[in-house]
Parts: structure tokens; C-alpha cells; sequence
């Protein structure tokens, strides 16, 4: 018989976890997920469940990496909510299992893992996809996720200017004033986009919220929001023009309004530029659209789990 499972909480985890650990990690297993190889990444579409009556979701997002020796699934529930209501948008949990026998090793807190490996994955987009002299960026909202992208893309790169833009002026310039380094805060979307090199947009947002007409020819922007095949973030325009790379194709055409709706052809996983079988067209406009992924959640869990092991061995 197992042990009960370990629980690994929210401060532990964002103890535990560091970008400079995430970022090679997570782009070793986007080039494993590309492979599409059973033995390296096992990651069936994930199912959402609505939960119309509080205009939500819950997605199941199972994954295996038969290799590494890593089994998990993330349960997280997101939320329409109105501006300023106290209850949060997204909440996930982790469960990390031995693939061996089945039973349950940990039950994690999933929504630092959640805020650092989408940042972590839009910053390896940039990585790939950016321009090397690129020096301005542009996170549109204000939340946890734009917290996390603005940690991890100021650790990695060396941006001149960093700017952010939320629909109320009071939230950008509150974001200003709780991070750590220089940013500008903009109440209109357009001022703030225009001439940058790199767009992020962390809104929950179901309509566009940044045109083809803002953005400047060459940019890179990473649009992590809209994870419903009837949301938005980015106009057709800007969708049909741009070089598009996703995470997974299967999880793009199932769930991105950006890509079903717009029309969009889907040029390459981030996998694929990475394993070498597709170019990055940083001379072009591209865009990175981001959904998330189990195989994501199971690498970073294991991330956690080894240092967690580590630190009891050292009690
Ligand atoms: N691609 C991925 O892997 C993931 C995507 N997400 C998505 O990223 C987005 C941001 O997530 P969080 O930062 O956790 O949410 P949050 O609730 O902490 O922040 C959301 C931000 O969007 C702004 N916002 C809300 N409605 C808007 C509208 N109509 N127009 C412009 N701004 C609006 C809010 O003021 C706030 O600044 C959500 O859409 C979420 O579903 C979240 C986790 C993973
Ligand atoms: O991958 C995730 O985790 C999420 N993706 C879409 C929205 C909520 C969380």
C-alpha cells in the first residue's frame, strides 16, 4: 500500500519553482510534445466541462511522459467574472502520480504553476520569434498572468521599455506600482501597442482587444487569453496576415476563436521550431497563440516535486 500523497501548496511551489529551471524544461518537452512520439508525451485533448450556471469551465488536463516517468492531471476551473468581483477568474489544482502503481504522490496548489509555465511558454515564443533588437514590450491586463509574463520576460530580456495597458487607468498604474522595475502605464490599447516589438495579451477578454492596424510589421505577440473556440483577443486582420504558431495544432483548432474563427492556417508548433522541422519567421509578424497544455503542468509538477524531495531529505 501507498502513503497518502504530499501536499504542496501555493508558497511552496513558488518556492520551489524557478524560471531558470522552467524555461530549458518546458522547451526540451514543447520539442518532445512535437514529435508526437507516445513514449515522450501522451496528451489527449483536454475536456471542458461548462458550468453554465456560473459561467465557467472546468478543463481535465491529463498527461504522461512514459520516459520521465511523469503521470498527472490538472483540474482547473475559469470564470467569466465581473470587473472587480472578489472571487477568482481561474483556480487549478495538480495531482502527480506514480505512474508505476497508480497512486497519487501529491496533490499541488496549480495556480502558480499555471501563471509561471504559460509565462515560461510565451517567453521561449519570444525567444524564438522576436526580433534581436527588440526593445519594446506590451503586456495588455493587469492580472495574475501579466504578473508572471512581466517576472519572466524582464528576467530573460533586456527591454528599453516596458508597457502596460489595462481598460481602467487605475489598474495599470496600480500594476506599475507592484512591480518591481520601470513600466509605463497607457488607458488607451492603441497608444500602447504601436511601435511595440513584442505584445502580450493576458485579458479575459471574448472580444478583440488588439488589431492588425496597431501592431508594427515584424512584431511578435504572444496572446495567452481566449481559450474558448468563441473568444478573442486579436482581430482577422492580424490573424490572417501574422505567421501563427501555437502550442498544439489538436488544441488550437479545438478551442482558439482566434484560429477558428479568424480562419487562420496554423504555420507550425513551437515544437516544431524547435525540433528543427519548421523556421522561425522573425522577420515576419507572428503570433504565438497560447492554450496551455498537461504535458506543461506534469514537467513543472515533476520540477516541484524533485525540489520538494530534495529539501525533505535535507530535514
Ligand atoms: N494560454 C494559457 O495557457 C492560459 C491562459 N489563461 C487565460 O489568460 C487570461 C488571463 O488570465 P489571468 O491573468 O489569470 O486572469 P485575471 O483575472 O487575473 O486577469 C485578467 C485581466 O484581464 C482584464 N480584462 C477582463 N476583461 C477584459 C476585457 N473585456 N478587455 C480587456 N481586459 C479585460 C482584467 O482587468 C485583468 O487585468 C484569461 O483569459 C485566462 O483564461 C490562463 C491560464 C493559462
Ligand atoms: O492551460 C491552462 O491551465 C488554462 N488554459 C485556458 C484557461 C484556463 C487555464
Amino acid at each position: 500500500m501507498s502513503g497518502p500523497p504530499v501536499v504542496i501548496w501555493a508558497p511552496a511551489v513558488k518556492r520551489l519553482l524557478r524560471y531558470s529551471d522552467l524555461v530549458p524544461c518546458l522547451e526540451e518537452v514543447l520539442g518532445q510534445f512535437s514529435h508526437r512520439d507516445n513514449a515522450e508525451v501522451l496528451q489527449p485533448v483536454r475536456t471542458a466541462v461548462p458550468l453554465r450556471k456560473h459561467h465557467g469551465f472546468m478543463l481535465s488536463m491529463p498527461a504522461y511522459m512514459e520516459n520521465r516517468g511523469v503521470l498527472s492531471t490538472k483540474l482547473v476551473c475559469f470564470y467569466r467574472r465581473e470587473e472587480g468581483s472578489p472571487l477568482p477568474s481561474t483556480q487549478a489544482t495538480l495531482l502527480l502520480l506514480d505512474p508505476r502503481v497508480g497512486n497519487v504522490k501529491a496533490v499541488m496548489d496549480g495556480d502558480v504553476i499555471t501563471h509561471m509555465r504559460t509565462a515560461a511558454v510565451s517567453a521561449i515564443s519570444a525567444k524564438l520569434l522576436m526580433r534581436p533588437e527588440a526593445q519594446v514590450l506590451t503586456i495588455f491586463g493587469t492580472g495574475h498572468q501579466a504578473r508572471s509574463h512581466y517576472e519572466v520576460f524582464t528576467e530573460m530580456f533586456a527591454f528599453k521599455e516596458v508597457r502596460v495597458w489595462s481598460r481602467t487607468r487605475q489598474r495599470a498604474d496600480a500594476f506599475c506600482q507592484s512591480v518591481p522595475g520601470p513600466v509605463k502605464a497607457f488607458s488607451s490599447a492603441e497608444e500602447a501597442a504601436r511601435g511595440a516589438d513584442v505584445i502580450v495579451t493576458v485579458t479575459r477578454s471574448t472580444e478583440p482587444v488588439l488589431f492588425r492596424a496597431w501592431v508594427k510589421p515584424g512584431a511578435h505577440v504572444s496572446a495567452v487569453g481566449a481559450c474558448r473556440p468563441d473568444w478573442r483577443e486579436l482581430d482577422d486582420v492580424l490573424m490572417k496576415e501574422a505567421v501563427v504558431y501555437v502550442d498544439s495544432r489538436e488544441g488550437a483548432v479545438a478551442e482558439s476563436g482566434d484560429v477558428v474563427l479568424s480562419g487562420a492556417e496554423v504555420f507550425a508548433e513551437l515544437g516544431d521550431v524547435i525540433n528543427g522541422v519548421k523556421p522561425a519567421l522573425r522577420e515576419k509578424t507572428t503570433v504565438f497563440k497560447s492554450l496551455g497544455m498537461g504535458v506543461q503542468d506534469a514537467a513543472s509538477a515533476q520540477l516541484v516535486f524533485q525540489r520538494w524531495e530534495t529539501e525533505a531529505g535535507q530535514r
